[in-house]
């Protein structure tokens, strides 16, 4: 069995019977039943992910930016350069990026995975030897703490074109996705973000959610970074071009790995394994934005019982996204309309899981407290309504 299958093959489903006893101490505990709304149920899903109620606190919290480019890029979906997503890379090692300060915010330590970037990162030759031949000595922003050499190719090939992937570069990156899952948890991560960097990995994302979930381009491609009319409406059209190229338009059906492989970015891949990597050691992950949740769709496609410790940290303003959390059936804990990746929508909302398990560790019972529980006939359903 390989790293993929084995991994799948660990995955069980959320506990029942934990995830019944955090409902019964949530309707015991000094506050009107329901009256924490969305955050009981997060409570609930982590208890059965965990086996136990309460289940352990979700932190540390451990961030990878799992970086990529896209061939797609050459057909003018954005207005940034290629190079940018190893400039961006090189800023988040020097700590100089929102997700870094967002990180900082909550306690949450950053790694960057470079699983497909294609412009060499800064002073260093492809594999991560100095430019004279040499070992890395630590001065270049390739030898920066934090960064995990993973590259796979530089780069996916352009989806109009042909499959964007590989079948095996596809399986390196989902396997890279799971060593780096499996990595951060021995590390004692109790809880995992993926965050993404790579320009044009938006039209990527609209790809995989449309194939995934049979919508219609244009009711899933957004404007990424900010494009205009005329380039959005060109953007669609790529993204059909593409589908129609690979046979995955509306209603033929996706096979998980190989739609990867055709319209997917080696990033998508790589969140795809880290969501199954996670699931296999019941650690939850907080979803991010549209790249995540393109992502979770192929996790889920792969094994649908992945998603089961899967937080949706946030809402972004790609259409995309919402209609990825929706195909998923997992609610947005913040709606700001955020649209930068890097994991950042995710760390907002992760003090918002935390303290939704801190709840069932920490409130007081009516019993133990001495409150008196509220008076009157309705059936308790746990709404909170009368
Ligand atoms: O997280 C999101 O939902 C999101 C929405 C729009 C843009 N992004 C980020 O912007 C980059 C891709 O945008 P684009 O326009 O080049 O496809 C990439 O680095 C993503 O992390 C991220
Ligand atoms: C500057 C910049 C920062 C980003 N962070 C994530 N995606 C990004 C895209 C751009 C263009």
């Amino acid at each position: 069995m390989d790293l993929i299958d084995e991994t799948i093959a660990a995955i069980r489903p959320l506990d029942g019977a934990a995830m019944r006893d955090a409902r019964d101490h949530q309707a015991r505990l000094t506050k009107p039943p329901g009256s924490l709304g969305v955050l009981e149920e997060v409570s609930v899903r982590l208890a059965g992910l965990a086996g136990q109620c309460p289940p352990p606190l979700p932190e540390p919290a451990a961030v990878a930016v799992f970086a990529a480019d896209h061939g797609v890029h050459a057909q003018g979906v954005t207005p940034w350069p290629q190079e940018v997503t190893a400039q961006m890379v090189a800023n988040f090692l020097a700590g100089g990026a929102v997700v870094n300060a967002f990180a900082a915010q909550v306690g949450a330590r950053v790694s960057v995975v470079d699983v497909g970037v294609a412009t060499e990162l800064d002073g260093t030759e492809p594999d991560g030897t100095e430019p004279d031949g040499t070992e890395p000595d630590g001065t270049g922003a390739g030898d920066a703490p934090g960064l995990l050499r993973r590259k796979i190719a530089a780069g996916t090939a352009d989806m109009t074109a042909g499959p964007a992937m590989t079948a095996g570069e596809a399986r390196r990156a989902v396997e890279t996705g799971i060593e780096v899952a499996r990595e951060l948890a021995a590390d004692g991560a109790g809880c995992l973000i993926a965050g993404d960097m790579g320009i044009a990995n938006t039209t990527a994302s609209a790809a995989l959610i449309a194939a995934f979930t049979g919508l219609p381009p244009e009711d899933v491609t957004g404007r990424g970074t900010g494009i205009d009319d005329a380039t959005h409406a060109h953007k669609v059209e790529i993204v059909r071009a593409a589908l129609a190229r690979h046979g995955l338009a509306a209603g033929h059906g996706a096979a998980p790995m190989e739609t990867l492989a055709a319209v997917g970015g080696l990033e998508h891949a790589a969140i795809a394994g880290f969501v199954l990597g996670a699931a296999a050691l019941r650690v939850p992950v907080v979803l991010d934005g549209v790249i995540a949740g393109a992502a979770a769709l192929a996790a889920a496609a792969l094994c649908p019982d992945a998603l089961g410790g899967c937080v949706a940290g946030h809402r972004s303003a790609e259409p995309g996204h919402a209609a990825a959390l929706r195909a998923l059936g997992l609610r947005p804990l913040v709606d700001l309309e955020l649209r930068l990746g890097e994991g950042t929508g995710a760390l907002l909302a992760l003090p918002l899981v935390q303290g939704a398990v801190r709840v069932l560790h920490e409130v007081a019972t009516f019993d133990s407290a001495g409150v008196s529980e509220k008076s009157g006939g309705a059936e308790e359903d746990g709404s909170g309504r009368p």
